[in-house]
């Protein structure tokens, strides 16, 4: 048998890479990167005209069909391997990014009737205007003492499946009624691949309440929500599960022929994008977290037994790794902090000073705040610009910034963000230690593991532990890849089970961060005073920022009139 590869399509927030990877080596052969041309559209939709509500992230299903044909075309000329050789493929898509189909599967935003019609596209992960019906949801599963419940850190989140659905049905019942399916995007282009639908057990645990023994929440349950909805499962989402790794379909003639693949490649059920990055730095077994760092941060373990962690996004049976029990946690903005300070904080000296070195202003930025000492600048911050997601589990927290003066430097405000989102994971890590999850060992994956040197340096000195890099910059890619490789199985040059090919495929760097001394104690200090504020703030005893939230709705309908 020649040399046989596997493809791994990682859907990320703003973007999507194909990666073709060696299976038996393990060495990454090609990555081909396509941007969405319609990017997050959270202030109006393609017509210029349609304005968003305030929360709404919304995606367009053509900037997906487009990153296939364009990414595996690319990845298959500029290599010339043989499309035969790639014996399967894979894809993991951020989570819960949802959309409403027709009968067909096709979206309902490319029919005319509705494609100015907001609700009608894909709601993003970080979609987060469907909070009034989580708060309604999580009360009727906390009254009914449903089992689910806990096994989601005590919260159902608005990023998540069933109150983006029940969102629909609330504000065009019309809509929710023409949709056949709503469709978890990890199934739905896998679908575009198969031209059959296959729901993972990744996402469906995660992200739609689904647990191995007992099935997706009850009638009754949904009933009470709204009797609409008493048979959403059987009617507009398909009950059956199939385990990552296993087999989808195989490749259409159709898909063949936009993506240049053979037809009948073998195609692996959908995953998470973050989970799929495990197996990609090698774990395969518990006491292990990597977080995977982009423009959120997802944090990943794996256990032995079924135990609730407060505010943990959720624990799901062979959810990761099959013979696990497969934890999350996350906080839901890291990168976009830094994106956004970039764009509103900046001043136009660094950037020109970043042009006269011929350095990107991350680079810049990074070189004037690793001159600080830590706590050299007075400031701390709550890391919450597009709210909490562990362990207080509330999209209605916003983002705070406290001990600026007029002397505050712009390198200031950026390195408080970059702890801030330390000392978020920081309080992840006790909270599973806590609760008997323990965390032994620490690696990081995703874009800013990559980027970011000085980052993951204030991360190993904020939790006080060595933090390994998965070695391929496209975790999530690589991933889907070892599922491929298992899901096309040893007689077609793969691998039987995913311990054996996370063995030789998943990879870290041969250099670690470790935490430098005399920066620990400081760090200390500041993590106590940030648990003072993430407390105040984020448990009850000040809710101005909901406050705020409410006031700035209303002065958003005052606008509008
Ligand atoms: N050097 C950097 N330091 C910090 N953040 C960065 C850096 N470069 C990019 N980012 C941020 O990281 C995020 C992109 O992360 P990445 O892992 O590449 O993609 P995705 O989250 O879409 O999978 C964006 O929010 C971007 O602003
Ligand atoms: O929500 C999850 C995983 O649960 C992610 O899909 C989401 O945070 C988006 O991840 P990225 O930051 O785009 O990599």
């Amino acid at each position: 048998m020649g040399t046989k590869y596997t493809l791994g399509i990682d859907f990320g927030t703003l973007s999507a890479r194909a990666l073709l990877v060696d299976i038996v080596s393990g060495k990454e052969i090609a990555t081909a990167l396509f941007e969405y041309p319609h990017g997050v559209m959270d202030t109006c939709l393609p017509d210029g005209t349609t304005k968003l509500m305030p929360d709404f992230a919304l995606q367009h299903p053509q900037d997906y069909i487009d990153a296939i044909k364009v990414t595996i075309n690319e990845i298959i000329t500029k290599t010339g391997v043989d499309s035969a050789d790639i014996v399967g493929i894979c894809s993991d898509f951020t989570e819960c990014t949802m959309l409403p189909v027709d009968q067909s599967g096709t979206p309902l935003c490319f029919q005319d009737h509705y494609k100015n019609n907001p609700h009608s596209y894909v709601k993003l992960w970080k979609h987060h205007a469907a909070q009034e019906e989580a708060n309604k949801l999580n009360q009727v599963a906390a009254d009914r003492k449903e089992a689910f419940l806990p096994r989601y850190g005590g919260k159902i989140s608005s990023e998540w499946m069933f109150p983006k659905i029940w969102q629909i049905l609330d504000e065009d019942p019309q809509l929710y009624h023409d949709t056949a399916k709503f469709m978890e995007l990890a199934d739905w282009i896998t679908m575009q691949f198969t031209g059959e639908e296959r729901k993972n057990s990744c996402t469906a645990g995660y992200k739609a309440i689904w647990h191995k023994q007992e099935g997706f929440p009850s009638k009754e349950f949904f009933k009470i929500l709204h009797p609409d909805l008493e048979n959403i499962i059987e009617e507009k989402f398909n009950p059956s599960v199939y385990p990552i790794g296993s087999l989808a379909g195989y490749v259409t003639k159709e898909a063949a022929q936009l993506t240049g693949l053979k037809e009948g490649t073998v195609v692996a059920v959908g995953i998470g994008d973050a989970h799929a990055a495990v197996p990609a730095v090698g774990i395969t077994e518990p006491g292990k977290m990597l977080a995977i760092m982009g423009t959120s941060t997802c944090h990943m373990m794996l256990g032995e037994k079924e135990v609730m962690v407060p505010g943990m996004c959720g624990v799901v049976e062979d959810g990761i790794i099959a013979g696990y029990y497969g934890y999350e946690a996350g906080q839901s903005c890291v990168g976009d902090h830094f994106q956004w300070f970039r764009e509103n904080c900046v001043p136009e000296a660094y950037e020109r000073e970043a042009a006269e070195k011929g350095i990107g202003i991350f680079d810049l930025l990074n070189e004037k705040a690793e001159k600080l000492q830590p706590g050299e600048s007075g400031l701390l911050a709550l890391d919450w610009w597009n709210g909490n997601r562990s362990v207080l589990v509330d999209v209605d927290l916003t983002g705070l910034m406290i001990g600026m003066t007029l002397a505050t430097k712009p390198e200031e405000i950026y390195r408080a963000l970059i702890e801030a989102t330390a000392f978020g994971t920081k309080m992840i890590i006790e909270t599973f230690q806590e609760y008997g999850v323990p965390v032994e060992e620490f690696y990081a994956a995703g874009g800013i593991s990559e980027k970011n040197p000085l980052m993951m340096q204030i991360y190993s000195d904020i939790i006080n532990m060595e933090i390994k890099i998965g070695a391929s910059p496209q975790a999530p890619a690589l991933g889907a890849a070892i599922f491929a490789a298992v899901a096309a199985g040893k007689k077609r040059g793969g691998y039987d089970d995913i311990y054996t090919a996370a063995n030789v495929m998943g990879k870290v760097k041969d250099f670690s961060y470790t935490p430098v001394k005399e920066n620990v104690p400081v760090y200390e200090k500041l993590y106590e005073e940030y648990k003072k504020l993430h407390d105040y703030f984020g448990r009850g005893e000040n809710t101005v920022m909901k406050r705020l939230k409410k006031i700035k709705e209303n002065a958003y309908y005052v606008n509008e009139r």
